[in-house]
């Protein structure tokens, strides 16, 4: 039923923030001192990463450095609005939680676009929402009996309940996906937290400092993945095996692999079945060992490279895996059944159990052959394999 694939980054996020706390008091007297370099780095940090985000399309991020800029300007300088946001604090601490749940549960889309209407509105109804659960929540205080023990909680509930809601929402939503802007988003909404309540005395400034360069990081790292990763298969693309093509020795194996007669595959089940196939065979080459690097090629063509590894071994490997995947009961589900249909199928109806083979031809780097050429000669091998009736490993 859960999903937590995005379990990971979540957990190294909250390591993270974890780690960043228990530094801020190691180094408290160190960011003292530094207090005032700080204080004047925050602005063109953040709007740096601003422009930097919104150049690379991730515009949630990009609001995100909009917000702190509003909010350190509004610290900083005598606005005359200044003195209502101080006497109205707890508005302001649960519009801005509110404010990170709803960055989660949207879209990245342009900046300046039409979007931009739309997510400032939402802000408005965020603040609008916070109001209203300011002025209202007394009735579920009273819901608590009178008594001295429930004072405490009672003072509470108004600004914590709210914001531990809003961190719980961020936790789940990051768990169960591997966007990593919902990771960041959690990051931001604890340390928010935390500096809202004054759990700890160190300087806002340089947390915003480091949200900001975490906020750079994973425009990075997604850009990154854009570039390097298939979105289908999740393998690293052509480019990124062009890349690691430039730093290979003198020693080393091509493997191109192809799924056999994957056209009827597509041609019978459709496409999006064909994509599940894809993923699922994909995924089983991500485990090939012996020290095999798997790139997807483009299509259903797939290449392995064993550096520092000759022929035999790497023969031996893709031997295992062409059986592995011959032998592999593979489930799919049938995406043409939606709405109403799929809830009525049952689940043996909905899905289905396929096979297929794949071909592999290998190719071993020697003297005389720079990369583009061996890859030439493992596409020739696989040649050779499919000629040879397919689901076979050939040199
Ligand atoms: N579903 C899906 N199909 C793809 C994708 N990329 C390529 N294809 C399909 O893969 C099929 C490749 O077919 P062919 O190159 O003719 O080869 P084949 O049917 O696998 O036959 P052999 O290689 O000779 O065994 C084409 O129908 C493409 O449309 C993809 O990302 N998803």
């Amino acid at each position: 039923m859960f999903n937590f694939v995005g379990l990971k980054p979540t957990l190294i996020s909250i390591a993270g923030v974890s780690v960043l706390f228990i530094l801020a008091t190691y180094f408290q007297v160190f960011i003292t001192e530094v207090s005032d370099s700080i204080h004047k780095a925050v602005y063109p940090v953040l709007a740096a990463v601003f422009l930097f985000s919104a150049q690379f399309n991730r515009s949630r991020i990009s609001l995100l450095c909009g917000i702190w800029l509003i909010f350190v300007f509004n610290e900083r300088h005598d606005v005359y609005w200044k003195a209502w946001l101080d006497t109205h604090q707890p508005w302001l601490i649960i519009t801005l939680s509110f404010i990170f749940v709803v960055c989660a549960l949207i879209k990245d889309r342009a900046l300046l676009s039409f979007h931009l209407i739309t997510r400032i509105i939402y802000f408005v109804l965020c603040g609008a929402l916070s109001w209203y659960w300011l002025l209202h929540n007394d009735s579920l205080l009273s819901l608590l009996p009178d008594n001295l023990i429930y004072e405490p909680i009672k003072a509470l509930i108004p600004t914590l309940l709210p914001l531990s809601l809003c961190n719980v929402t961020l936790l789940l939503l990051s768990m169960r996906s591997t966007d990593l802007t919902k990771s960041i988003l959690l990051i931001s909404s604890l340390l928010w937290s935390a500096t809202a309540f004054e759990l700890h005395e160190f300087a806002f400034d340089a947390i915003l400092l480091v949200l900001a360069v975490l906020y750079l990081l994973v425009v990075c790292i997604e850009s990154y993945f854009l570039a390097y990763r298939d979105e289908l298969t999740s393998l690293p693309t052509r480019r990124a095996l062009h890349q690691l093509a430039l730093s290979l020795g003198r020693r080393y194996t091509v493997a191109m692999i192809d799924i056999d007669h994957f056209k009827k595959f597509n041609d019978t089940y459709g496409h999006d079945i064909g994509d599940q196939v894809l993923k699922l065979v994909a995924s089983k080459l991500a485990k090939l060992k012996g020290g095999g690097r798997v790139f997807r090629y483009g299509g259903e063509e797939f290449t392995v490279i064993f550096s520092r590894k000759g022929i035999e071994h790497a023969q031996e490997y893709l031997e295992v895996l062409r059986e592995e995947i011959a032998n592999y009961d593979m489930v799919i589900r049938d995406t043409s059944r939606s709405g109403k249909q799929a809830r009525k199928s049952t689940r043996s109806q909905s899905m289905k159990t396929v096979h297929v083979t794949v071909s592999i031809g290998v190719a071993e780097k020697s003297a005389k052959y720079r990369f583009e050429q061996v890859l030439k000669r493992a596409d020739l091998a696989l040649y050779r394999a499919k000629k040879r009736g397919r689901n076979n490993v050939c040199q």
